[in-house]
């Protein structure tokens, strides 16, 4: 699987890859039963791993005149600094409510039960500037996507998504606004961010526009 990735993203073949995905660790069962937990802080503890996770962002977008890194509360917080302060861009953290304290935007999104909010301080992204956004993990997509509507809302090109580990979503309930059903299984998506499965369906079924994705993948190109 590690391989297959790898491969889309013009990494075949790189020792780096095993070594980031033997470094996270897989808890099953957290936080709660049938969850299989993809827990990065392992491969925080591991500074060959770290670096290298760090290393392929940081060789993904160097080129790329990126001036925004925007990372996800809380754990695109562990990755999106390091990134930002190697390509020469600002970070901006996309936060939970309530914890920014000057005046935001906010999008909220659907989790699997329930809705959660990212808000994003006004002034900190100005309009024409290239974005990415930075997270651990994606599983739905619902925390990216409300992320890349925080810095359209202000203008913002949202370059491209980078996430250490992408989880395939294999059933999708009709109605997305109540919940969805995933199995989790653990797969390592490193940079760039891959038109997986679970992307398109999260696409779908979080109502975006096809535009917005070809706006998103045209530039992977
Ligand atoms: O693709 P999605 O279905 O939206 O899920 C992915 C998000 O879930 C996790 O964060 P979580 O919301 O658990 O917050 P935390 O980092 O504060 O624990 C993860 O770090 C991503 O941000
Ligand atoms: N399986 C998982 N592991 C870690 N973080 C997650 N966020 C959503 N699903 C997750």
């Amino acid at each position: 699987m590690v391989e297959m990735f790898a491969a889309e993203n013009g990494l075949k073949g790189d020792p780096r890859l095993q070594d980031i995905s033997n470094a996270i660790r897989v808890v099953p069962h957290f936080p709660k039963p049938g969850i299989m937990f993809q827990d990065i802080t392992t491969l925080l503890l591991d500074h060959k791993a770290f670096k290298h996770t760090v290393d392929i962002f940081v060789d993904r977008y160097k080129d790329m005149n990126i001036s925004v890194v925007a990372g996800v509360e809380a754990r695109g917080f562990m990755f999106g600094p390091s990134i930002a302060l190697a390509i020469g861009a600002k970070f901006v953290p996309l936060r939970k409510p309530k914890k920014l304290p000057g005046e935001v935007i906010a999008e909220a999104y659907e989790l699997e039960y329930g809705r959660d909010c990212l808000e994003m301080h006004v002034g900190a992204v100005e309009a024409g500037e290239r974005a990415i956004v930075i997270d651990d993990l994606v599983a739905t997509g619902g925390t990216l996507s409300a992320a890349i509507r925080l810095l359209e809302r202000v203008g913002a090109q949202v370059v491209e998504c980078g996430s250490v580990i992408g989880l395939r979503e294999i059933k999708v309930v009709k109605n997305p606004s109540t919940s969805f059903r995933k199995k989790k299984i653990g797969f390592i998506v490193l940079l760039p961010f891959t038109m997986t499965v679970s992307f398109f369906s999260f696409r779908d079924n979080l109502g975006l526009t096809e535009s917005h994705f070809i706006f998103l993948w045209s530039h992977v190109r």
